[in-house]
């Protein structure tokens, strides 16, 4: 790790009032028990049954799943802006309460400032953390290099198209250092060509920082293609089905054989899943 890395560390933590996990061990993830149930008025949601899960650190782990099966809550909950019905979180073994900048999360919009431009937005989360001007363009310039967006500093996020409007956001993300990047459909609002070329940038960023990420998505080769895991999540209720280790080699390509092999055989038990879910509703309403 660089001294300029360990810098930004540090002085994050301490204008935040952040406690900053160890450098040295690197981070990781433990989710014991976590569950959710949403209760608005009479009615209540179960979005989530209870997770168990460990993520080592600098692992690449995908949540799969079709819309409402508790992806998203999960995220939310591991970023700490929604609160978990039941269960705890620990990032390197200390209990999550509420966000952090260990933890950052990325939406599917860009969420960036449309009143700055693409270098005020990358250096913002420095700019509150008080970084000294010169070290922060030197921050943010570095991670703008890694996005590939050197050259578009002045640009507004308006100027800039949808995919550049993502990396801008990543590169922000990346300048305050966390530890863990929390990422929900970043590119399901892009079109294929787009997507598949942020999904290799998106893995030499990985490679380079070796960030823990967790990466939401309804995509089955999207999770094959990036994920060292792919976790798999059914609806109704929300609740993790299976854990499919991807070892397959890095670089991939989407039109792999092997890839596609693979992501079959998860579409597979996805849909043996729906398939079970809707005769028990079936079975369900013809006993009611
Ligand atoms: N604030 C809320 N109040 C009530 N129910 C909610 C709330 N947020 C989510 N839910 C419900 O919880 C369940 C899980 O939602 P969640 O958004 O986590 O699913 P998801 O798998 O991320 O879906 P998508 O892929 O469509 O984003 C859904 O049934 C949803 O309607």
């Amino acid at each position: 790790m660089s001294q300029s890395t360990v810098h930004i560390r540090s002085s994050i933590a301490a204008s935040s009032g952040d406690e900053m996990s160890p450098l040295a061990g690197g981070n990781s993830l433990r989710i014991a028990g976590v569950s959710k149930t949403f209760v608005d008025g009479e009615r209540m949601v179960e979005a989530l049954r209870p997770v168990d899960l460990a993520i080592q650190p600098g692992e690449f782990v995908c949540f799969l799943g079709p819309s409402g099966c508790g992806k998203s809550t999960l995220l939310n909950i591991i970023a700490g802006l929604e609160q978990a019905s039941s269960g705890t979180i620990f990032a390197n073994e200390k209990e999550i309460r509420g966000t952090g900048t260990d933890r950052i999360l990325l939406f599917q919009e860009a969420a960036l400032f449309p009143w700055l431009n693409v270098q005020q937005n990358v250096e913002f989360g420095l700019r509150q953390a008080r970084m000294p001007r010169k070290q922060r363009a030197e921050v943010g310039q570095h991670y703008l290099n890694m996005v590939g967006l050197s050259g578009f500093e002045h640009s507004y996020p308006h100027q800039l198209s949808g995919g550049m409007r993502q990396r801008a956001a990543i590169a922000r993300a990346l300048a305050i250092d966390p530890e863990i990047l929390l990422m929900d459909e970043p590119f399901g609002a892009l079109d294929a060509f787009t997507r598949d070329k942020l999904h290799s940038q998106v893995e030499t960023i990985w490679h380079e920082t070796r960030k823990t990420v967790l990466f939401v998505t309804h995509n089955v080769r999207e999770a094959v293609a990036l994920g060292d895991r792919v976790i798999v999540f059914a609806p109704r209720p929300g609740r993790i089905i299976r854990d499919f280790p991807i070892d397959l080699p890095r670089p991939r390509s989407l039109e792999d054989y092997q890839l596609v092999d693979k992501a079959a055989e998860i579409l597979e038990v996805l849909r043996g899943e729906m398939q079970k879910q809707e005769q028990e509703d079936e079975f369900g309403s013809l006993i009611h």
